[in-house]
């Protein structure tokens, strides 16, 4: 008998995933230097964001992705109750979230977007291909949630407005951004040797070439818009984020968004998603889990 026990306990499958979750966040915010967004180098084009207010609130949203993931082992498929469940968790998610940063949208927009891959994930552990997840986030997504609140949000003016697809149509058409844009462009830069934290610079970037960001259209218009996509494209044209000529036009680019009250805050959230499939598809989500 030994005094000490050293061996780690295994996790749950639901403290795994939020752990991931919480980490993509946290490797998210950490990435530097994002343009316009908050980073290690200070607060982009945000006056009420700061490093550590970033990181806060992703710790806060641990227990709301534990709890999501709990609610898809227990209910076992994608149907209304589940859709419902994880509404009514991500609204207090919300509500955690606003508490710990004293009422700042840190990361409205992923609590949706992780929940929903949170949820997909634990439905069917075996099966967590990045392709198999967003297909199963696309189709609670497209479920209705009699309770959700339909509030005038920033998405939804810009929806009026521009006719942008926003946050909501991302996830129902199954995350087109982090499939399409966001994790091939990480696997290409990783494997044409540019190091870790370029490939995240790039896959951001990649994002930000062809999303309708209703963060930046709320805060920018369309003038916003194009610099963010135009910008993004540049800086992945003259070589990525890895190259000389690259990190000079992603310093323009920065220059630029932050002139123009530009963050790309909803391209920040699915980096954070292309993370977390990413880490999810390398590792796997049962390893160390029961
Ligand atoms: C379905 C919801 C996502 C609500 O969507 P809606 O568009 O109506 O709501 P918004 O409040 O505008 O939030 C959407 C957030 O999503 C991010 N985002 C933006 N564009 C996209 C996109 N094309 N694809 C994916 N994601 C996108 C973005 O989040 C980031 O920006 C936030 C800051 O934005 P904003 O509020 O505009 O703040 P500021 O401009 O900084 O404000 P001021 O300082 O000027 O005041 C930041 O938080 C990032 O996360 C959008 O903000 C969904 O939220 C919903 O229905 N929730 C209810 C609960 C629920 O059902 N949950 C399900 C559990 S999984
Ligand atoms: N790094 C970041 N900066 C500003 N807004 C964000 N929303 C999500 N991540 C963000």
């Amino acid at each position: 008998m030994h005094a000490f026990n050293l061996q780690a306990k295994p996790l749950s499958l639901a403290d795994r995933l939020a752990d991931l979750a919480v980490d993509a966040l946290i490797d998210e915010a950490d990435l530097s230097p994002k343009p316009a967004l908050v980073d290690r180098r200070g607060n982009g084009a945000h006056t009420d964001l700061h490093l550590g207010l970033m990181h806060a609130s992703a710790l806060s949203l641990w227990p709301a992705f534990k709890e999501m993931a709990e609610a898809a082992v227990a209910i076992g498929e994608v149907d209304s109750t589940l859709r419902e469940a994880i509404g009514r968790i991500g609204r207090e998610g919300e509500q955690a979230m606003l508490t710990t940063t004293n009422g700042v949208n840190t990361h409205r927009g992923a609590i949706w977007a992780l929940g929903l891959l949170v949820t997909a994930a634990a439905l069917e552990p075996q099966s967590s291909s990045a392709n198999a997840v967003t297909l199963r986030a696309a189709r609670l997504a497209l479920l209705d949630d009699r309770y959700a609140p339909k509030p005038l949000s920033h998405g939804a003016q810009v929806a009026l407005r521009y006719g942008a697809r926003g946050a909501r149509e991302e996830a129902q058409l199954g995350f087109p951004s982090v499939l399409q844009r966001g994790l091939p462009q990480l696997k290409r830069s990783r494997a044409n040797g540019h190091g870790e934290q370029n490939a995240r610079l790039d896959a951001l970037l990649a994002i930000m070439t062809d999303l309708a960001d209703t963060c930046v259209l709320y805060r920018a218009g369309e003038e916003g818009l194009h610099a963010m996509q135009s910008g993004a494209q540049a800086v992945l044209d003259a070589g990525g984020s890895a190259s000389l000529s690259g990190r000079r036009r992603l310093h323009d680019l920065d220059q630029q968004l932050i002139a123009l009250n530009a963050s790309p805050g909803g391209a920040a959230d699915l980096l954070a998603a292309t993370l977390l499939l990413d880490r999810i598809e390398r590792d796997g989500i049962l390893q160390g889990a029961f």
